[in-house]
């Protein structure tokens, strides 16, 4: 079965925009954890728009004490600065089984591309090595949309996995033109596993879209969700939650 694991960025952006400490990021990692959820990711950046550093070891702790996967992503090439230790600094203080790199722009309002390997691949390979010397297990974000994935150069770095960037594919589906996208999906993450690289995806993956990627892509060993999720979890919860305050009002 692929494993589901949790992202919760979008707990810490509804936290961060009263200032406090609710929604706290903790107990709404312990609730997906206690419902099931393989296991926890964040993707803190440089901005600390969401996820801060102290959360960062907070939720590493958290998954270790409970022996479930902390998926930590990032762009390891993003310089640190004051409230952001940089990628690299990260991992080695919260030690997460999986570090995910994203090559993300500053300021980016979220994940839009994966690598381009050919490019990249000799300035990711010493990063990787660090990575596995600190217990990390090592994916890469990847485009699967492009003509050209790069897989034999994302191989190339040693990497373990990598993470097939899905936000096209959501739009495809949206658009109703999901099929042709998901047929190249499907040869992407196969010719990775060719390549001896496990495959993760996520971006914009929902219960609308989740079936249907599965079912056409094979291999898929790990889905990272959290914007939808959270959107999701927020209807499922809305009407019992009026009823709780309506029950409080009535007994007042
Ligand atoms: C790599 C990826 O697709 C996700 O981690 C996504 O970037 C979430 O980040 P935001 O919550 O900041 O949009
Ligand atoms: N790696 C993708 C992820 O963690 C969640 O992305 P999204 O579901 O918030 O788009």
């Amino acid at each position: 079965m692929t494993v589901l694991s949790v992202n919760v960025n979008k707990i810490a952006v509804l936290r961060n925009s009263r200032g406090g400490g609710e929604p706290d990021v903790l107990r709404a990692a312990t609730t997906c954890l206690e419902a099931g959820a393989h296991g926890i990711t964040v993707h803190p950046r440089p901005d600390a728009r969401h996820i801060r550093a102290d959360d960062v070891l907070a939720l590493a702790g958290l998954t270790r004490s409970r022996g479930v996967e902390f998926n930590l992503e990032g762009n390891p090439f993003a310089p640190p600065r004051p409230g952001y230790p940089g990628f690299l600094a990260l991992c080695e203080a919260a030690r997460p089984a999986q570090a995910t790199l994203v090559p993300d722009g500053d300021g980016q309002l979220t994940s839009d591309h994966g690598f381009d390997f050919a490019r990249d691949r000799d300035r990711l390979r010493p990063l990787v090595a660090q990575l596995h010397g600190l217990g990390c297990r090592v994916s890469l974000f990847a485009d699967a949309h492009r003509d050209d994935a790069g897989i034999e150069h994302a191989a190339a770095t040693g990497a373990d996995r990598i993470e097939l960037y899905t936000g096209p594919f959501a739009e495809a589906m949206a658009a109703g033109t999901g099929q042709a996208m998901l047929a190249r999906f499907a040869a992407v993450a196969r010719h990775a596993s060719s390549a001896g690289l496990g495959v993760n995806a996520g971006h914009d993956l929902s219960q609308s879209n989740l079936a249907a990627f599965l079912r056409a892509v094979p291999g898929v060993l790990e889905v990272s969700i959290g914007h939808a999720l959270v959107s999701e979890a927020l209807y499922d919860g809305l009407a019992p939650t009026v009823q709780s305050y309506l029950a409080i009002l009535r007994a007042a």
